[in-house]
């Protein structure tokens, strides 16, 4: 920088060797076009370096007033200065580095006022006073430090502490600042690793924008102004002086900065450890000439200062404690660590010891399951055996009493039909007591009682159900022994699924046992329902074949009848009182007359039909007799999954009305509740029930029918051979018959079935104890419907018909008139009933070729 006088005069040749032009030398110099940002690399960028690494460092600003001290330091808004651009890289240099390092930055903010220090941070805390501490360091005792790394909130603080510094215009400075404003920024760095030989490096940065320094003349300051000035340049002199005293190169320098607080707060920073740069402002202004020459005068001086700078670091004792402190946190962290793993240790060890004891728990245990599994399967096994036992003993059951119902109604018909004629031979004789014509009927009319000993049937019906009854209470006991059998099987089987959660050790077990005794269950119950369904099967097949039978019959029967009416309308025949009874009877035949005995069959096979849905339910056992009824199975767990035992339970069982067997009252039992439940007493049944009833009554038309179709195929059986017609011609009739069946079919007794083939009509009709209509032929009181235009087919039909029916006639005739050596044989004309227009023979004595008595002749076609 050169400073030209400019008072002087280049012409005067006498004041040249005394020119004041003077040139200095400095490490930048700006002119009038710098910029800020030129200003702030040249002058304050390089420190940022050496702040974060513990090296003091300050910039201050020199000049007189009005040279743009202020400008330089704090700038506007829009070109901000050396301030806010040095805290941007300081926050800028901490963040790039914070990885690494720990930084802590904390400010201040104060201002030296008429030799007074005002925090401009928190300016009501009045004036503050320097001090210094053991290390020899200067202090301001009560200033505000704002610790923060945050560059915003930092620049706030500056603005708001701006705001506070006394700014006053003058005469040479509108905005001229009457006060030094001492930025002091503290950056402590460490780091982030702990080490012994960790450092803690702690640096100032002292940034000061000076007051300046101002003529009285110049500024025109009065007063107030005017005393600040005088401070001002006090403090600057104290500042130039030390300057001096710092500057010498040689001699016994004293630097006296106790002269003013700016020295000693800036004592560090001037000869100290510091880096310190000064930028010294000065005004082109000629005016200014001898200003700026004392400007570049101290500025000149100051740069000959030598500081001797260090780092900055608080490290050794403080690492000394740090270290002992570590050493004891480790020890206490090997000390954990060893207990902890002393505690583990023994864990595993326990763990051990507990995983030996388990696995050989578990090894008991799993043979204890199986051979608990191995006991539940032989349960379930023997319970299985068991089941089949009772179902097979439920089926006989079944048959006996069908075979008994059999047997009881056979009795039933005989009792009926004895008690019958009693009444009928007490009503004769009493119209033979007011009769005159004794003589005439004392052929048809018996005088004596008709016969009321039992007939063989009859009594091999009571003696086949005295066995039956018998083998009924023994397969009953059976069933009830193995009921218990049953159910001590079953409570063994609970006790062994009661074990199973204790014994089980893992839920695995558990869990397969569980599933085991879930499948027993199922194949128990699966087996329950394939023997209801086999006994279902069974009793519907039995059904259905009954069914079938009966149809044909009954179509065989209704088509022979029909004709046979149509035959004789057609000619006006004659009919006789028994064929007019038999008519009668057969339009009775599904008449009320036979409902009791139709329901009480109807209630056999329904019952029969129920019960072997039922096997294994045993409160629907009851016996013939006064006989209670068989245990009860009541826990069935077994098959507890299973919703039939509960539905049979509650079904609705009937039972036939009550039959006399040898004077005393044989019925089957019935609990209370199914008493009360009987079908018949209640009109508000189930569809289902109804359904029941309908295919009961069914059955029982369907044997009566059988019986009377199996009757009827005995008579086919019992015919002869054809007889030589020239020999015989009462077998005329028959010859054209072929005969039916082997040879040794012929004389077979007829089955019971028979018996009930027979109706009460047919039965006093055919043994000649009937009504004494025998010879008292009449016609048809009632024609059947017959086919007025009948087919070709009938046509023909009825051609044969009416030779079969004149045939019949000769051998009618010839039979009647004559000794018949075969009387069986010359009163059945075959199964087309021609045979009604033979007057019927009435044995005398039992009938040689069947063996049957009298009494029983009805029975035997042969009469
Ligand atoms: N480089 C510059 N460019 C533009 N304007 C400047 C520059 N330097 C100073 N000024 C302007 O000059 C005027 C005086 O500057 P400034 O207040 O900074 O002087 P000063 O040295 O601080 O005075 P004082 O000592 O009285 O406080 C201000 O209005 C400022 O804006």
């Amino acid at each position: 920088v050169v400073l030209m006088d400019p008072m002087e005069d280049p012409d005067d040749v006498l004041r040249a060797n005394r020119s004041r032009e003077k040139t200095y030398m400095f490490d930048v110099a700006f002119d009038c076009s710098a910029t800020q940002e030129e200003v702030y690399r040249a002058t304050t960028k390089g420190l940022i370096e050496g702040l974060i690494s513990g090296f003091n460092a300050t910039v201050f600003a020199y000049g007189p007033t009005g040279c743009g001290k202020t400008y330089t330091m704090l700038g506007t808004d829009t070109e901000p200065g050396i301030y806010v651009r040095t805290l941007n890289d300081l926050f800028r240099a901490i963040e790039e580095t914070s990885d690494d390092m720990q930084y802590s930055v904390s400010m201040s903010y104060l201002e030296i006022y008429n030799e007074m220090i005002r925090d401009l941070l928190n300016p009501s805390s009045g004036f503050l006073d320097l001090r210094e501490d053991s290390k020899g360091e200067i202090q301001v005792a009560g200033i505000t430090e704002v610790s923060t790394i945050n560059a915003q909130e930092i620049m706030e603080l500056l603005m708001k502490g701006n705001k506070q510094r006394t700014q006053e215009p003058t005469a040479a400075n509108q905005t001229s600042s009457r006060s030094h404003a001492v930025l002091q920024v503290a950056v402590r760095q460490q780091s982030r690793c702990p080490d012994v030989l960790q450092e803690v490096r702690f640096a100032r940065l002292f940034m000061i924008d000076l007051a300046g320094s101002e003529r009285a003349a110049q500024t025109q300051n009065r007063g107030q102004r005017l005393k600040e000035g005088a401070h001002i340049n006090r403090s600057l002199l104290a500042l130039g002086n030390c300057i001096n005293a710092l500057s010498e190169k040689h001699g016994n320098k004293y630097v006296n900065y106790r002269d003013s607080k700016l020295t000693r707060l800036l004592k560090d920073s001037l000869g100290g450890n510091s880096r310190t740069i000064m930028i010294a402002h000065i005004s082109p202004a000629s005016v200014a000439f001898e200003e700026s020459r004392n400007t570049l005068s101290y500025a000149d001086r100051a740069k000959s200062i030598r500081t001797r700078v260090k780092r900055n670091l608080f490290n050794v004792p403080y690492h000394i404690a740090q270290y002992t402190s570590i050493i004891a946190d480790l020890r206490g962290e090997i000390q954990r660590l060893k207990s902890k793993i002393a505690e583990q240790s023994r864990r595993a060890d326990i763990r051990n010891v507990q995983a030996e004891v388990q696995a050989h728990a578990s090894q008991q245990s799993r043979a204890e399951t199986e051979q608990l599994r191995k006991k539940l399967l032989e349960a379930f096994r023997q319970q299985m055996d068991v089941r089949r036992s009772l179902v097979e003993l439920e089926n006989s059951d079944m048959d006996i009493q069908a075979e008994a119902s059999k047997h009881l109604l056979a009795i039933a018909d005989w009792e009926k039909e004895r008690s019958r004629r009693a009444r009928k031979w007490r009503a004769e004789r009493r119209k033979e007591s007011f009769s005159k014509e004794e003589n005439e009927k004392e052929l048809d009319s018996p005088e004596s009682p008709p016969d009321g000993s039992e007939t063989r049937e009859v009594l091999l019906a009571r003696e086949n159900l005295v066995a039956l009854i018998a083998e009924q209470r023994k397969v009953r006991k059976q069933k009830v022994a193995l009921e218990r059998s049953f159910q001590e099987l079953r409570e063994r089987a609970q006790h062994l699924e009661d074990q199973l959660p204790q014994r089980a050790s893992s839920e695995e077990q558990r869990e397969v046992l569980s599933l085991l005794c879930k499948v027993h269950e199922l194949e128990m119950e699966n087996a329950g329902m394939q023997s209801r369904a086999v006994l279902r099967d069974s009793a519907l097949r039995r059904t259905e074949a009954v069914v079938q039978r009966f149809e044909r019959h009954r179509e065989l029967c209704d088509k022979i009848i029909q004709q046979q009416r149509r035959f004789i309308d057609d000619r006006s025949l004659l009919v006789s009182p028994q064929l007019q009874d038999l008519y009668e009877m057969y339009a009775r035949e599904l008449d009320d007359r036979n409902l009791d005995r139709l329901l009480a069959l109807n209630h056999i096979a329904l019952r029969t039909l129920k019960v072997g849905l039922v096997p294994l339910t045993s409160s629907h056992f009851y016996k013939f007799g006064n006989l209670e009824p068989c245990s009860i199975i009541d826990n069935n767990r077994v098959f507890k999954t299973s919703p039939h035992p509960l539905q049979m339970k509650n079904s609705v069982v009937m039972t036939p009305p009550p039959i006399h067997i040898n004077g005393r009252e044989s019925y089957e039992r019935l609990a209370p509740s199914m008493r009360s439940r009987d079908p018949l007493a209640h009109a508000s049944l189930r569809r289902t029930e109804r359904l029941e009833i309908l295919n009961g009554v069914k059955d029982i038309t369907v044997k009566a029918a059988r019986r009377r179709s199996k009757a009827l195929e005995t008579d086919a059986l019992r015919i002869p051979p054809p007889l030589d017609p020239t020999k015989h011609k009462s077998s005329l009739s028959l010859s054209e018959a072929p005969p039916r069946g082997p040879p040794r079919q012929r004389g077979r007794r007829p089955s019971p079935e028979l018996r009930h083939a027979t109706s009460d009509d047919n039965l006093s009709s055919s043994t000649g104890e009937g009504p004494s209509r025998q010879g008292t032929w009449t016609r048809p009181r009632h024609r059947p419907h017959a086919p007025k235009n009948p087919t070709p087919g009938e046509q023909d039909f009825e051609a044969r018909r009416r030779k079969r029916r004149s045939r019949s006639f000769e051998v009618t005739g010839q039979a009647v008139s004559s000794p018949n050596p075969h009387p069986h044989l010359a009163s059945f004309c075959g199964p087309d009933l021609t045979a009604y227009w033979v007057r019927p023979i009435t044995h005398s004595a039992p009938c040689k070729l069947h063996r049957r008595s009298p009494s029983f002749s009805s029975l035997c076609y042969c009469s």
